[in-house]
């Protein structure tokens, strides 16, 4: 029998059902990169299974370990609190199992890799990165420290790429929309912009930052991450860093 802990991947869910069929996608990817381990999927809200039924039914078969990672990019309300709460509610009615929540996928050159990629696929070459500015579209969020900590990838990014620059812009919560930044970069001479969405799968807001980049005439917009590659294999590390956080003293277990 496998004895490493299931994984349990908690995705936001949609009422676009492009949303779920991405996330079954990705864990398909997982799957095939980590055989024989157990990958399963939570949704927070709009699609089932809610992440409380699926702890449920893994603790009634017999499952004692839980990595519970959350598919977001950013550390913000729901990894901070929405799902802290799912958990903790779970655990406190589940005392068998044992449940470690992973941390987010971002930041990682893994995540701007996969940026990337996807821009290629829209036609942009290599040779075109200096005459071209990039707007990293996320879905926003009313949590400060996103806002910094997106407004530090776009840094970084624009600094190892070499994009002519790059600025972030929020489909929700926070300013600027992904139109504005689109417009902000001609502004500034910019001849290229291109949109890269930074969310992870088709739906309401992905929907928004693409009527964004139509809505300012972008000259090139990026499908979403999706099950990338490099996405499958940040899944991988960040339940392998779950698996081994207690071995460092960093127990986060929610139940002991
Ligand atoms: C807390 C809040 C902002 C705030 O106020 O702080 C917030 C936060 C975040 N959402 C994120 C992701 C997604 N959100 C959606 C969808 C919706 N999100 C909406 C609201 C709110 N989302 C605010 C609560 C307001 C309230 O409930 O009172 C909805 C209801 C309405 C609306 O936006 O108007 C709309 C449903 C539309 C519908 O009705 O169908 C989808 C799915 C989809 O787009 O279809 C994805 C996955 C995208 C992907 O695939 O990547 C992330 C990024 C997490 C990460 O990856 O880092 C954060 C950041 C964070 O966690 O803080
Ligand atoms: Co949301």
């Amino acid at each position: 029998m496998d004895t490493r802990p299931t994984l349990l991947v908690i995705a936001h869910g949609s009422r676009d059902p492009r949303h779920a069929a991405t996330v079954s996608a990705l864990c398909a990817r997982v799957r095939a990169l980590r055989p024989g381990l157990r990958v399963e999927v939570g949704y927070l809200d709009f699609n089932a299974p809610r992440v409380p039924r699926v702890l449920e039914r893994l603790s009634a078969e017999g499952v004692r370990d839980v990595v519970a990672l959350p598919l977001l990019l950013t550390r913000a309300f729901h990894a901070k609190s929405d799902i802290p709460a799912v958990l903790r509610e779970a655990a406190a009615r589940l005392p068998l199992l044992t449940i470690r929540q992973a941390e987010v996928l971002g930041p990682s050159s893994l995540l701007t890799a996969a940026l990337e990629r996807r821009l290629a696929e829209a036609g942009l070459r290599p040779g075109d990165r200096r005459s071209t500015g990039v707007v990293l579209a996320s879905a926003g969020s009313s949590d400060p420290e996103a806002g910094a900590v997106l407004a530090e990838i776009a840094r970084e990014w624009w600094h190892t790429a070499g994009w002519c620059a790059v600025r972030p812009a929020f489909a929700s919560a926070s300013l600027p929309r992904t139109a504005d930044a689109v417009r902000a970069l001609r502004a500034e001479g910019v001849r290229r912009v291109a949109v890269a969405p930074y969310v992870i799968a088709p739906g309401f807001l992905p929907d928004r930052i693409a009527a964004g980049a139509r809505e300012a005439r972008a000259d090139l917009l990026a499908p979403v991450l999706g099950p990338a590659p490099e996405l499958a294999r940040l899944l991988v590390r960040r339940y392998d860093g779950a698996v081994l956080a207690p071995a460092r003293g960093d127990l986060t277990a929610l139940s002991a």
